[in-house]
């Protein structure tokens, strides 16, 4: 499935956001932009994460993705509080924010827990993959200008979370039936396309035309 979104993986590090915040030359208001938009967007990611929980087979992936659910609040809430201060309540979702959280939402309302792990698999695995990255190159972290934001997706634990998420994938789609396993690559291309269109979204500062 990582695969089959090589060209998607590209793209999101050849992005104008992803190279300036990981060279520091990224500006403060599409920083700032991202940081909103992402609060918006963590809360309902969240409680597509809650409803993995709720269908999950077993108590390790029970906990797993309730963890996460609870990490996507709080771990990365704290991250936003320190980089751009509190979200104001009116802050609205961007159409992006709004057509990624919708989607995900959708597959756990209407889809089974195959595809809804597959849907939520980008999250974890674009993230350390581009955390990984950016912190090759970005040298001393506490001189960097985005340190924290590298430092929270380069984290060790973090990248035990996504071979977590990546396992857990691979035990539904080697259960799975062909319709299923179609299913849940489409769910994969489609959420790390979102992905890409987030960081695309905050470089154009993306707003309603109406
Ligand atoms: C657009 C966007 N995509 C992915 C993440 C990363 N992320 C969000 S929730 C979660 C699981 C619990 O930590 C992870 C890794 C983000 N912040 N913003």
């Amino acid at each position: 499935m990582w695969a089959a979104t090589a060209r998607t993986r590209d793209a999101i590090d050849a992005l104008p956001f992803v190279r300036g915040l990981g060279d520091g030359s990224l500006d403060r208001d599409r920083f700032a932009y991202y940081m909103t938009q992402d609060a918006l967007y963590l809360r309902g990611f969240a409680r597509a994460l809650a409803s993995a929980a709720a269908k999950a087979p077993n108590g390790e992936e029970i906990a797993f993705f309730a963890k996460a659910a609870h990490d996507a609040i709080v771990v990365e809430g704290a991250l936003h509080e320190d980089q751009v201060g509190r979200v104001a309540d009116e802050a609205e979702p961007s159409p992006t924010c709004n057509a990624y959280t919708s989607y995900v939402l959708s597959v756990a309302h209407t889809q089974g827990y195959p595809e809804l792990v597959a849907a939520v698999l980008p999250c974890f695995w674009v993230y350390a993959d581009v955390g990984e990255r950016l912190m090759a190159k970005a040298g001393e972290l506490a001189d960097h200008a985005y340190g924290e934001w590298i430092a929270t997706y380069a984290d060790e634990e973090f990248a035990q979370a996504t071979e977590q998420a990546k396992a857990i994938a691979d035990r539904q789609a080697a259960a799975a039936d062909p319709g299923t396993v179609a299913r849940m690559r489409e769910a994969f291309h489609r959420a790390t396309t979102y992905e890409w269109m987030f960081w695309d979204a905050a470089w154009r500062r993306e707003a309603w035309a109406h």
